[in-house]
């Protein structure tokens, strides 16, 4: 069974924040991604709602539950009380848990998980009670795969980071699969299933999946979202230059 594709609202909700007007719309685009025949649906809120604010959570679960029932829904996020409760209130699918600093721009490492498994236990028991998926965002390094698994977690989420920013360097690629490849083999060797992602595309994507054949899903949204602005540039343009008059 190939991966499961959950597309990341993260960078539609950036470009709605810009304005106090409701669009782009982040859950017509979750609703949009599904007709399209995504897996899932993945967000991260942060603190500081930069991105997904906490108000999107609710109407993304109904849009799930709803309209798409066999979708996932995946919620990503540093795990403060705060975050703890959110999820806790709208209940999704699974909760992937990221060592995210609040003024970090973006997610840029996972877990350590020998020196982080003592903190991590009680989070992840606490959320699988809860009867979540538990997931640990991780680096594409096979160490640490032993205490991630101790933790009670369910799945990683390997980094792809590093990966994603050789799109010029077909040497460098190679050699960020080989680590990724690793760190997929050791997670599974301890019983963890593998899920991955940042800054993946249509470029990357394709090896990504052929050397990793056992992952279970990539979450995806930058390159993504990146891909529906330049493919529906044109036409986009043509509507308003119809609506103009021309
Ligand atoms: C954990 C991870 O890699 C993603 O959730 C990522 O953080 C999303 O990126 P942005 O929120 O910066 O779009
Ligand atoms: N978990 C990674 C994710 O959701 C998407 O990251 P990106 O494609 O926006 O880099």
């Amino acid at each position: 069974m190939p991966a499961k594709l959950s597309v990341n609202l993260n960078a539609v909700a950036l470009l709605r924040n810009r304005r106090d007007l409701p669009w782009p719309d982040v859950i017509h685009f979750g609703r949009i991604s599904l007709q399209a025949g995504a897996h899932g649906l993945t967000v991260h809120p942060r603190p500081d709602e930069r991105h997904t604010r906490r108000s999107d959570l609710a109407p993304l679960r109904a849009l799930i539950d709803d309209e798409f029932p066999h979708a996932e829904f995946n919620v990503e996020g540093y795990p403060d009380e705060a975050f703890l409760q959110l999820v806790e209130e709208h209940q999704p699918d699974q909760v992937t848990l990221v060592p995210d600093d609040p003024a970090q721009p973006t997610s840029d490492h996972g877990w350590s998980f020998v020196e982080q498994q003592a903190f991590l236990t009680p989070i992840v028991k606490r959320l699988k009670k809860g009867g979540f998926r538990v997931s640990l965002f991780a680096e594409p390094d096979p160490a640490g795969m032993a205490e991630a698994k101790a933790t009670g977690a369910d799945r990683v989420e390997l980094f792809t980071g590093p990966y994603g920013s050789t799109y010029d360097d077909p040497e460098q690629a190679k050699r960020e699969l080989e680590k990724l490849g690793a760190a997929a083999d050791a997670a599974r060797a301890v019983g963890l299933e593998v899920n991955a992602g940042h800054d993946l595309t249509v470029a990357n994507l394709p090896a990504l999946i052929e050397y990793l054949p056992h992952l279970s899903e990539v979450s995806i949204g930058h390159g993504l979202t990146a891909d529906a602005l330049e493919y529906g540039m044109a036409g986009t343009v043509q509507r308003f230059l119809k609506a103009a008059g021309w």
